[in-house]
């Protein structure tokens, strides 16, 4: 029996991180693969989790709740095969819809196989008034179908802000269970137990999901690839940290478009390599170790993409 744990959450929102925390102790030696789905055909994520030991997988070809329908369900079903898994991680895409992944996880045909057990959403709650103004439908969406709720970015809100965010989900999904402790002070096993908020069988997952007469998930009509817009591009050539931090804040400014998302890998004229992340309001850039190859991108709304590359080819 292969269990399947998904962590769903808007961009920037915290996935990669909140995986990493709950590998930090392997999950009890546990076999675990990753399975990893970006907006977008250049993977990062991928590389970030390698340092952690663990098997990667990508399926960057497609968003799994919409292009890859029906392909995404052989292709976990090919990594159990390939892997015989204890556990699987599900990574989707931050513009995924919740649902949809859950809809296609009823197409296992190996159902007695595959147990749908944690469903997690990570939501940022710094950012959390302006997910629910500008992507409204796809934000609620992770919530009201997550059976867990992490709440990342606490220890940089007041207490009331805070419960006024717990309040606030409750009203999109009263039933699941909202973590509201900073991700440092949660022992990985703990975010485990919390994680593995026992669900239902997947049938009644699939139930919840479809027939419920009040339902009104507009089942594969996602349309994240024509919403959001993604500019990305590998490269070679190195850039200095003060390069990215000029870049980065400049994509603040609303002449790129409305960025929600930028993240990147890249060399540096030293001969080292950063990782940068960039969401609205704050940006950060770390050395990492070597990679194969540079690659960046940037996600949001109406992207002057010429701009963009400008942007970054301005070394
Ligand atoms: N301080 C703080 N930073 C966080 C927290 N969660 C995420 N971050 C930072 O936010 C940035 C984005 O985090 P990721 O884990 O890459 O987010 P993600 O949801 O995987 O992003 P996408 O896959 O691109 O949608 C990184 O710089 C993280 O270090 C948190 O709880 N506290």
């Amino acid at each position: 029996m292969t269990k399947i744990d998904i962590v769903s959450g808007f961009l920037g929102s915290g996935k990669t991180t909140f995986i990493k925390k709950l590998l930090e102790e392997n999950i009890a030696g546990e076999k675990v693969v990753i399975v990893e789905n970006e907006f977008g055909k250049v993977g990062i994520d991928g590389s970030l989790l390698q340092e952690t030991g663990i098997d990667i997988v990508e399926i960057n070809s497609g968003c799994i709740c919409c292009t890859l329908v029906g392909e995404f369900s052989r292709a976990i079903e090919l990594v159990i095969k390939t892997y015989q898994p204890d556990r699987v991680i599900i990574e989707p895409s931050g513009v995924g819809k919740l649902s949809e992944v859950l809809s296609s996880c009823t197409e296992f045909t190996s159902q007695d196989q595959i147990k749908l057990n944690g469903i997690v959403t990570i939501v940022d709650v710094v950012k959390y008034e302006m997910n629910l103004e500008y992507v409204t439908e796809y934000f609620e969406d992770q919530i009201r179908n997550a059976n867990t709720i992490f709440l990342s970015r606490t220890q940089k809100a007041t207490v009331e802000k805070i419960r006024y965010i717990v309040e606030d989900i409750k009203r999109i999904n009263k039933n699941a269970n909202i973590v509201t402790t900073p991700w440092d002070q949660l022992e990985s096993k703990g975010v485990l137990a919390l994680l593995e908020n026992k669900v239902g069988s997947l049938m009644e997952e699939q139930e919840k999901v479809c027939t419920d007469p009040h339902c009104n998930h507009d089942h594969h009509s996602h349309k994240g690839n024509e919403f959001f817009e993604r500019w990305e591009m590998e490269t070679s050539q190195p850039y200095t940290k003060g390069d990215i931090e000029h870049s980065l804040k400049a994509l603040s400014d609303r002449d790129y478009g409305i960025v929600l998302r930028a993240k990147g890998i890249l060399a540096t004229v030293e001969g080292d390599w950063i990782q940068f992340d960039f969401v609205p309001g704050e940006y950060e850039i770390r050395d990492i170790s070597p990679d194969y190859t540079g690659r960046l991108c940037v996600i949001g709304k109406d992207l002057n993409k010429g701009k963009v590359e400008r942007l970054f080819a301005c070394k």
